[in-house]
Protein backbone atom coordinates (compact mmCIF):
# COMPACT_ATOMS: atom_id res chain seq x y z
CA UNK A 1 0.00 0.00 0.00
CA UNK A 2 2.93 2.19 -0.19
CA UNK A 3 2.73 2.87 -3.54
CA UNK A 4 0.37 6.13 -4.25
CA UNK A 5 -3.00 5.86 -6.43
CA UNK A 6 -3.59 8.15 -8.87
CA UNK A 7 -7.77 8.99 -8.69
CA UNK A 8 -7.64 10.40 -11.95
CA UNK A 9 -6.68 6.62 -13.35
CA UNK A 10 -9.91 5.74 -11.58
CA UNK A 11 -11.98 8.26 -13.39
CA UNK A 12 -12.12 10.93 -11.03
CA UNK A 13 -13.33 14.47 -12.79
CA UNK A 14 -12.18 18.16 -12.06
CA UNK A 15 -15.88 19.10 -10.83
CA UNK A 16 -16.13 16.12 -8.12
CA UNK A 17 -12.28 16.68 -7.01
CA UNK A 18 -13.33 20.64 -6.26
CA UNK A 19 -16.36 19.52 -4.57
CA UNK A 20 -14.76 17.31 -2.38
CA UNK A 21 -11.74 19.53 -1.37
CA UNK A 22 -13.92 22.35 -1.38
CA UNK A 23 -16.49 21.27 1.33
CA UNK A 24 -14.35 18.06 3.20
CA UNK A 25 -10.88 19.33 4.18
CA UNK A 26 -9.67 16.42 7.02
CA UNK A 27 -11.28 13.96 4.91
CA UNK A 28 -10.08 11.85 2.53
CA UNK A 29 -11.87 10.40 -1.47
CA UNK A 30 -12.24 7.27 -2.26
CA UNK A 31 -14.24 5.27 -5.04
CA UNK A 32 -16.46 2.09 -3.97
CA UNK A 33 -15.04 -0.75 -6.15
CA UNK A 34 -17.23 -3.63 -4.52
CA UNK A 35 -19.94 -3.86 -2.42
CA UNK A 36 -20.36 -6.99 0.14
CA UNK A 37 -23.13 -7.07 2.52
CA UNK A 38 -21.92 -4.59 4.79
CA UNK A 39 -18.48 -3.70 4.08
CA UNK A 40 -17.05 -1.69 1.23
CA UNK A 41 -13.77 -1.67 -1.24
CA UNK A 42 -12.77 1.56 -1.39
CA UNK A 43 -10.01 2.82 -3.57
CA UNK A 44 -8.20 5.90 -2.11
CA UNK A 45 -4.68 7.27 -2.99
CA UNK A 46 -3.25 4.86 -0.38
CA UNK A 47 -4.63 2.00 -1.80
CA UNK A 48 -8.05 -0.15 -1.41
CA UNK A 49 -9.50 0.07 1.73
CA UNK A 50 -12.34 -1.84 3.58
CA UNK A 51 -14.39 0.27 4.09
CA UNK A 52 -18.14 0.10 6.08
CA UNK A 53 -20.70 3.06 6.49
CA UNK A 54 -20.65 5.98 9.39
CA UNK A 55 -23.65 5.31 12.03
CA UNK A 56 -25.14 8.34 10.98
CA UNK A 57 -24.93 8.09 7.09
CA UNK A 58 -27.10 4.75 8.39
CA UNK A 59 -29.06 6.18 10.78
CA UNK A 60 -29.96 8.93 7.82
CA UNK A 61 -30.46 6.42 5.25
CA UNK A 62 -34.08 5.41 4.34
CA UNK A 63 -34.18 3.94 0.82
CA UNK A 64 -31.93 1.65 -0.27
CA UNK A 65 -30.35 4.29 -2.89
CA UNK A 66 -29.12 6.78 0.35
CA UNK A 67 -26.34 3.61 0.92
CA UNK A 68 -23.18 3.59 -1.37
CA UNK A 69 -22.69 1.55 -4.89
CA UNK A 70 -20.42 0.67 -7.01
CA UNK A 71 -18.98 3.58 -8.59
CA UNK A 72 -20.23 6.04 -5.91
CA UNK A 73 -16.92 8.65 -4.91
CA UNK A 74 -17.44 8.71 -1.09
CA UNK A 75 -15.94 10.63 1.66
CA UNK A 76 -14.12 8.58 4.04
CA UNK A 77 -12.91 9.44 7.43
CA UNK A 78 -9.28 9.73 8.04
CA UNK A 79 -9.05 8.84 11.88
CA UNK A 80 -9.74 5.28 11.36
CA UNK A 81 -7.56 4.43 8.77
CA UNK A 82 -5.53 3.01 11.48
CA UNK A 83 -6.98 0.15 11.78
CA UNK A 84 -7.69 -0.72 8.68
CA UNK A 85 -11.13 -0.32 7.91
CA UNK A 86 -12.42 3.01 6.44
CA UNK A 87 -15.87 4.64 7.56
CA UNK A 88 -17.86 6.11 4.89
CA UNK A 89 -19.36 9.35 5.70
CA UNK A 90 -21.04 10.48 3.05
CA UNK A 91 -21.52 10.16 -1.04
CA UNK A 92 -20.92 12.61 -3.50
CA UNK A 93 -23.45 13.59 -6.02
CA UNK A 94 -24.06 10.92 -8.80
CA UNK A 95 -23.78 11.87 -12.04
CA UNK A 96 -25.37 8.75 -13.76
CA UNK A 97 -26.93 6.08 -12.40
CA UNK A 98 -27.82 2.38 -12.96
CA UNK A 99 -31.16 0.69 -10.87
CA UNK A 100 -33.37 -2.05 -11.03
CA UNK A 101 -35.88 -2.87 -8.18
CA UNK A 102 -35.59 -4.98 -6.18
CA UNK A 103 -36.37 -8.81 -6.58
CA UNK A 104 -39.11 -10.19 -4.50
CA UNK A 105 -40.64 -7.67 -1.68
CA UNK A 106 -40.46 -3.84 -1.88
CA UNK A 107 -41.07 -2.03 -4.71
CA UNK A 108 -37.44 0.26 -4.13
CA UNK A 109 -34.65 1.05 -6.53
CA UNK A 110 -31.65 -0.65 -5.77
CA UNK A 111 -28.36 1.09 -7.24
CA UNK A 112 -26.34 -1.40 -8.90
CA UNK A 113 -23.74 0.99 -10.29
CA UNK A 114 -23.19 4.82 -10.66
CA UNK A 115 -21.42 7.37 -12.40
CA UNK A 116 -20.81 5.55 -15.66
CA UNK A 117 -19.91 7.96 -18.63
CA UNK A 118 -20.80 5.46 -21.56
CA UNK A 119 -22.64 2.46 -21.67
CA UNK A 120 -22.07 0.03 -23.86
CA UNK A 121 -25.12 -1.96 -25.16
CA UNK A 122 -24.25 -5.22 -26.77
CA UNK A 123 -26.14 -7.73 -28.87
CA UNK A 124 -25.23 -10.60 -30.86
CA UNK A 125 -25.89 -10.86 -34.59
CA UNK A 126 -27.16 -14.28 -34.58
CA UNK A 127 -30.14 -15.40 -32.95
CA UNK A 128 -29.76 -12.80 -29.88
CA UNK A 129 -30.31 -10.16 -32.59
CA UNK A 130 -33.98 -8.54 -31.40
CA UNK A 131 -34.72 -4.73 -32.20
CA UNK A 132 -37.34 -4.37 -29.71
CA UNK A 133 -34.63 -5.41 -26.99
CA UNK A 134 -32.29 -2.97 -27.88
CA UNK A 135 -35.17 -0.12 -27.80
CA UNK A 136 -35.66 -0.90 -24.33
CA UNK A 137 -32.02 -1.14 -23.74
CA UNK A 138 -31.57 1.87 -25.68
CA UNK A 139 -34.17 3.84 -23.42
CA UNK A 140 -32.82 2.56 -20.14
CA UNK A 141 -29.34 3.87 -21.20
CA UNK A 142 -30.42 6.99 -21.61
CA UNK A 143 -32.32 7.61 -18.25
CA UNK A 144 -29.63 6.34 -16.86
CA UNK A 145 -27.74 9.55 -17.70
CA UNK A 146 -24.76 7.53 -19.28
CA UNK A 147 -24.11 8.44 -23.08
CA UNK A 148 -25.21 4.73 -24.72
CA UNK A 149 -23.06 3.00 -27.48
CA UNK A 150 -24.36 -0.06 -29.41
CA UNK A 151 -22.19 -2.78 -30.08
CA UNK A 152 -23.42 -5.37 -31.99
CA UNK A 153 -21.26 -8.59 -31.43
CA UNK A 154 -20.61 -11.70 -32.72
CA UNK A 155 -19.81 -10.56 -36.23
CA UNK A 156 -18.50 -13.91 -37.60
CA UNK A 157 -21.82 -15.04 -37.13
CA UNK A 158 -23.58 -13.25 -39.19
CA UNK A 159 -23.83 -13.05 -43.23
CA UNK A 160 -26.12 -10.46 -43.52
CA UNK A 161 -24.55 -7.17 -41.65
CA UNK A 162 -25.78 -4.63 -43.61
CA UNK A 163 -29.17 -5.48 -43.16
CA UNK A 164 -29.09 -5.74 -39.24
CA UNK A 165 -27.20 -2.37 -39.22
CA UNK A 166 -29.85 -0.24 -40.59
CA UNK A 167 -32.68 -2.10 -38.53
CA UNK A 168 -30.68 -0.93 -35.38
CA UNK A 169 -30.24 2.24 -36.80
CA UNK A 170 -33.88 2.51 -37.13
CA UNK A 171 -33.64 2.57 -33.17
CA UNK A 172 -30.86 4.17 -32.20
CA UNK A 173 -31.07 7.96 -33.15
CA UNK A 174 -27.46 9.51 -32.64
CA UNK A 175 -26.10 6.44 -31.10
CA UNK A 176 -22.71 5.07 -32.23
CA UNK A 177 -23.00 1.57 -33.58
CA UNK A 178 -20.03 -0.42 -33.53
CA UNK A 179 -19.77 -3.98 -35.32
CA UNK A 180 -17.30 -6.86 -33.45
CA UNK A 181 -15.82 -9.48 -33.53
CA UNK A 182 -13.90 -10.60 -30.39
CA UNK A 183 -12.79 -14.24 -32.71
CA UNK A 184 -11.18 -12.24 -35.08
CA UNK A 185 -11.05 -9.03 -33.64
CA UNK A 186 -12.64 -6.75 -35.73
CA UNK A 187 -13.71 -3.74 -34.34
CA UNK A 188 -12.11 -4.25 -31.32
CA UNK A 189 -10.30 -0.61 -31.91
CA UNK A 190 -13.50 1.01 -32.34
CA UNK A 191 -14.34 0.33 -28.39
CA UNK A 192 -11.13 1.65 -27.40
CA UNK A 193 -11.46 4.74 -29.46
CA UNK A 194 -14.73 5.56 -27.90
CA UNK A 195 -13.08 4.81 -24.18
CA UNK A 196 -11.35 8.59 -23.09
CA UNK A 197 -8.51 8.35 -20.14
CA UNK A 198 -10.80 8.95 -17.32
CA UNK A 199 -14.20 7.49 -18.62
CA UNK A 200 -16.15 5.19 -16.60
CA UNK A 201 -17.80 2.51 -18.84
CA UNK A 202 -19.92 -0.61 -18.46
CA UNK A 203 -21.32 -3.24 -21.03
CA UNK A 204 -25.10 -4.36 -21.02
CA UNK A 205 -26.65 -6.88 -22.83
CA UNK A 206 -28.50 -10.51 -22.50
CA UNK A 207 -26.11 -13.15 -20.93
CA UNK A 208 -23.90 -14.79 -23.51
CA UNK A 209 -23.63 -12.06 -26.24
CA UNK A 210 -19.87 -11.84 -25.32
CA UNK A 211 -19.75 -9.01 -22.89
CA UNK A 212 -17.52 -10.61 -20.75
CA UNK A 213 -14.82 -11.79 -23.39
CA UNK A 214 -14.69 -8.26 -24.93
CA UNK A 215 -13.45 -7.20 -21.14
CA UNK A 216 -10.88 -9.44 -21.08
CA UNK A 217 -9.72 -8.21 -24.66
CA UNK A 218 -9.42 -5.00 -23.70
CA UNK A 219 -7.85 -5.75 -20.30
CA UNK A 220 -5.18 -8.38 -21.57
CA UNK A 221 -5.97 -10.96 -19.58
CA UNK A 222 -8.23 -12.89 -17.34
CA UNK A 223 -10.59 -10.84 -14.80
CA UNK A 224 -8.49 -11.15 -11.47
CA UNK A 225 -10.42 -12.27 -8.31
CA UNK A 226 -9.65 -10.00 -5.18
CA UNK A 227 -9.17 -11.99 -2.06
CA UNK A 228 -11.37 -10.90 0.48
CA UNK A 229 -9.96 -10.56 4.43
CA UNK A 230 -13.46 -11.03 5.30
CA UNK A 231 -15.11 -14.24 6.05
CA UNK A 232 -18.37 -15.34 4.84
CA UNK A 233 -21.36 -16.28 7.07
CA UNK A 234 -19.94 -20.11 7.19
CA UNK A 235 -16.64 -18.71 8.20
CA UNK A 236 -14.97 -18.97 4.47
CA UNK A 237 -12.74 -16.67 3.22
CA UNK A 238 -14.78 -15.56 0.05
CA UNK A 239 -13.40 -14.64 -3.33
CA UNK A 240 -14.94 -12.59 -5.39
CA UNK A 241 -14.47 -10.27 -8.92
CA UNK A 242 -12.87 -7.14 -9.00
CA UNK A 243 -16.16 -5.23 -10.15
CA UNK A 244 -14.21 -1.63 -10.65
CA UNK A 245 -11.58 -2.26 -13.45
CA UNK A 246 -8.43 0.03 -15.08
CA UNK A 247 -7.98 -1.02 -18.39
CA UNK A 248 -4.55 -1.09 -19.82
CA UNK A 249 -5.72 1.39 -22.58
CA UNK A 250 -7.01 4.14 -19.97
CA UNK A 251 -10.55 4.64 -18.56
CA UNK A 252 -12.59 2.35 -16.11
CA UNK A 253 -15.06 -0.74 -16.66
CA UNK A 254 -17.59 -1.52 -13.77
CA UNK A 255 -19.08 -4.92 -14.39
CA UNK A 256 -21.41 -5.97 -11.21
CA UNK A 257 -23.11 -9.14 -10.98
CA UNK A 258 -26.29 -6.72 -11.14
CA UNK A 259 -25.06 -5.41 -14.20
CA UNK A 260 -25.80 -8.62 -15.96
CA UNK A 261 -29.84 -8.86 -14.96
CA UNK A 262 -30.61 -5.04 -16.00
CA UNK A 263 -34.67 -4.57 -16.07
CA UNK A 264 -36.23 -1.63 -16.59
CA UNK A 265 -37.08 0.77 -14.20
CA UNK A 266 -36.86 4.09 -15.86
CA UNK A 267 -36.90 4.12 -18.79
CA UNK A 268 -36.76 7.83 -20.83
CA UNK A 269 -39.15 7.34 -23.38
CA UNK A 270 -38.88 10.63 -24.56
CA UNK A 271 -35.25 10.39 -26.19
CA UNK A 272 -35.11 6.89 -27.06
CA UNK A 273 -38.74 7.38 -29.20
CA UNK A 274 -38.02 11.03 -30.28
CA UNK A 275 -39.27 9.84 -33.51
CA UNK A 276 -42.82 8.77 -32.13
CA UNK A 277 -42.91 12.14 -29.76
CA UNK A 278 -42.06 14.14 -32.69
CA UNK A 279 -45.25 12.81 -34.99
CA UNK A 280 -47.71 12.60 -32.78
CA UNK A 281 -47.30 16.70 -31.66
CA UNK A 282 -49.65 16.55 -35.32
CA UNK A 283 -51.81 14.33 -33.67
CA UNK A 284 -54.82 16.40 -33.62
CA UNK A 285 -56.22 15.39 -30.21
CA UNK A 286 -53.55 16.85 -27.22
CA UNK A 287 -53.94 13.20 -25.25
CA UNK A 288 -54.39 11.33 -28.44
CA UNK A 289 -53.51 7.82 -27.30
CA UNK A 290 -53.24 6.59 -31.34
CA UNK A 291 -55.80 3.89 -31.04
CA UNK A 292 -58.98 5.27 -32.63
CA UNK A 293 -58.47 8.68 -32.32
CA UNK A 294 -59.76 10.50 -35.56
CA UNK A 295 -57.08 12.87 -37.61
CA UNK A 296 -53.95 10.61 -35.46
CA UNK A 297 -50.72 11.66 -36.97
CA UNK A 298 -49.17 8.42 -35.91
CA UNK A 299 -51.72 6.26 -37.67
CA UNK A 300 -50.85 8.25 -40.49
CA UNK A 301 -47.68 7.94 -40.08
CA UNK A 302 -48.18 3.97 -40.07
CA UNK A 303 -49.75 4.16 -43.16
CA UNK A 304 -47.42 6.10 -45.40
CA UNK A 305 -44.69 3.47 -44.19
CA UNK A 306 -42.80 6.01 -41.85
CA UNK A 307 -42.73 4.31 -38.75
CA UNK A 308 -43.71 0.54 -38.21
CA UNK A 309 -46.86 -0.74 -36.32
CA UNK A 310 -44.47 -3.00 -34.20
CA UNK A 311 -42.67 0.30 -33.14
CA UNK A 312 -45.82 1.85 -31.95
CA UNK A 313 -46.88 -1.10 -30.34
CA UNK A 314 -43.06 -1.54 -28.20
CA UNK A 315 -44.02 2.38 -27.38
CA UNK A 316 -47.34 1.55 -26.29
CA UNK A 317 -46.04 -1.39 -24.32
CA UNK A 318 -43.09 0.38 -22.70
CA UNK A 319 -45.27 3.69 -21.30
CA UNK A 320 -48.00 0.99 -19.57
CA UNK A 321 -44.70 -0.27 -18.05
CA UNK A 322 -43.68 2.82 -17.07
CA UNK A 323 -46.71 4.18 -15.43
CA UNK A 324 -47.08 0.92 -13.88
CA UNK A 325 -43.78 1.77 -12.32
CA UNK A 326 -44.79 5.59 -11.54
CA UNK A 327 -47.95 4.46 -9.77
CA UNK A 328 -45.54 2.25 -7.39
CA UNK A 329 -43.25 4.85 -7.19
CA UNK A 330 -46.25 7.29 -5.81
CA UNK A 331 -47.37 4.86 -3.29
CA UNK A 332 -43.45 4.23 -2.48
CA UNK A 333 -43.18 8.27 -1.48
CA UNK A 334 -45.83 8.36 0.18
CA UNK A 335 -44.78 5.71 2.60
CA UNK A 336 -41.30 7.53 2.36
CA UNK A 337 -42.94 10.58 3.90
CA UNK A 338 -44.51 8.16 6.37
CA UNK A 339 -40.87 7.07 7.23
CA UNK A 340 -39.15 10.06 7.64
CA UNK A 341 -41.98 11.79 9.90
CA UNK A 342 -41.56 8.38 12.35
CA UNK A 343 -38.28 8.98 12.08
CA UNK A 344 -37.94 12.40 13.44
CA UNK A 345 -40.43 12.16 16.17
CA UNK A 346 -39.61 8.97 17.55
CA UNK A 347 -43.17 6.65 16.14
CA UNK A 348 -45.82 6.48 14.63
CA UNK A 349 -47.62 6.60 18.60
CA UNK A 350 -45.50 9.99 18.74
CA UNK A 351 -47.55 11.28 15.57
CA UNK A 352 -50.88 10.26 17.64
CA UNK A 353 -50.09 12.10 21.02
CA UNK A 354 -48.95 15.42 18.92
CA UNK A 355 -52.35 15.08 17.09
CA UNK A 356 -54.01 14.38 20.18
CA UNK A 357 -52.96 17.20 22.12
CA UNK A 358 -54.45 19.62 19.56
N1 LIG B 1 -18.48 -16.68 -32.51
C1 LIG B 1 -18.27 -15.82 -31.52
N2 LIG B 1 -18.42 -16.22 -30.26
C2 LIG B 1 -18.20 -15.34 -29.27
C3 LIG B 1 -17.83 -14.00 -29.53
N3 LIG B 1 -17.71 -13.34 -28.35
C4 LIG B 1 -17.99 -14.25 -27.39
N4 LIG B 1 -18.30 -15.45 -27.93
C5 LIG B 1 -18.67 -16.67 -27.19
O1 LIG B 1 -19.95 -16.49 -26.62
C6 LIG B 1 -20.03 -17.13 -25.34
C7 LIG B 1 -20.49 -16.15 -24.28
O2 LIG B 1 -19.56 -15.10 -24.15
P1 LIG B 1 -19.40 -14.25 -22.81
O3 LIG B 1 -18.36 -13.23 -23.06
O4 LIG B 1 -19.23 -15.13 -21.64
O5 LIG B 1 -20.84 -13.58 -22.72
P2 LIG B 1 -21.41 -12.57 -21.61
O6 LIG B 1 -22.20 -11.56 -22.34
O7 LIG B 1 -20.32 -12.07 -20.75
O8 LIG B 1 -22.39 -13.51 -20.80
P3 LIG B 1 -22.86 -13.40 -19.26
O9 LIG B 1 -21.63 -13.51 -18.42
O10 LIG B 1 -23.80 -14.53 -19.08
O11 LIG B 1 -23.56 -12.07 -19.14
C8 LIG B 1 -18.66 -17.70 -25.08
O12 LIG B 1 -18.66 -19.06 -25.38
C9 LIG B 1 -17.75 -16.93 -26.02
O13 LIG B 1 -16.63 -17.65 -26.41
C10 LIG B 1 -17.66 -13.60 -30.91
O14 LIG B 1 -17.35 -12.46 -31.26
N5 LIG B 1 -17.90 -14.56 -31.85
ZN1 LIG C 1 -52.33 10.09 -32.33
Amino acid sequence: MDKMINLIDFGLKEETKRKFEENYKGYFLGRVSVEHKNMYRVITEKGEILSKISGKLNYKAILKSDYPAVGDWVILNKDNEKDGIGIIQGILPRKSVFSRNIPGKKNEEQIIASNIDKVFICMALNNDFNIRRLERYISLAWDSGAQPIVILTKADLCKNISEKISKAEEVAFGINILVVSSINLEGIDRIKAQIKPKDTVAFIGSSGVGKSTIINILLGEERQKVNDIRKDDKGRHTTTYRELIKLPCGGIVIDTPGMRELQIYNGDLETSFSDINEISKNCYFRDCKHESEPKCAVKKAIEEGKITEERLKSYKKLQKELEYMEDKKLLNSKQLEKKKIVNMLGSLDGIKKIKNRK
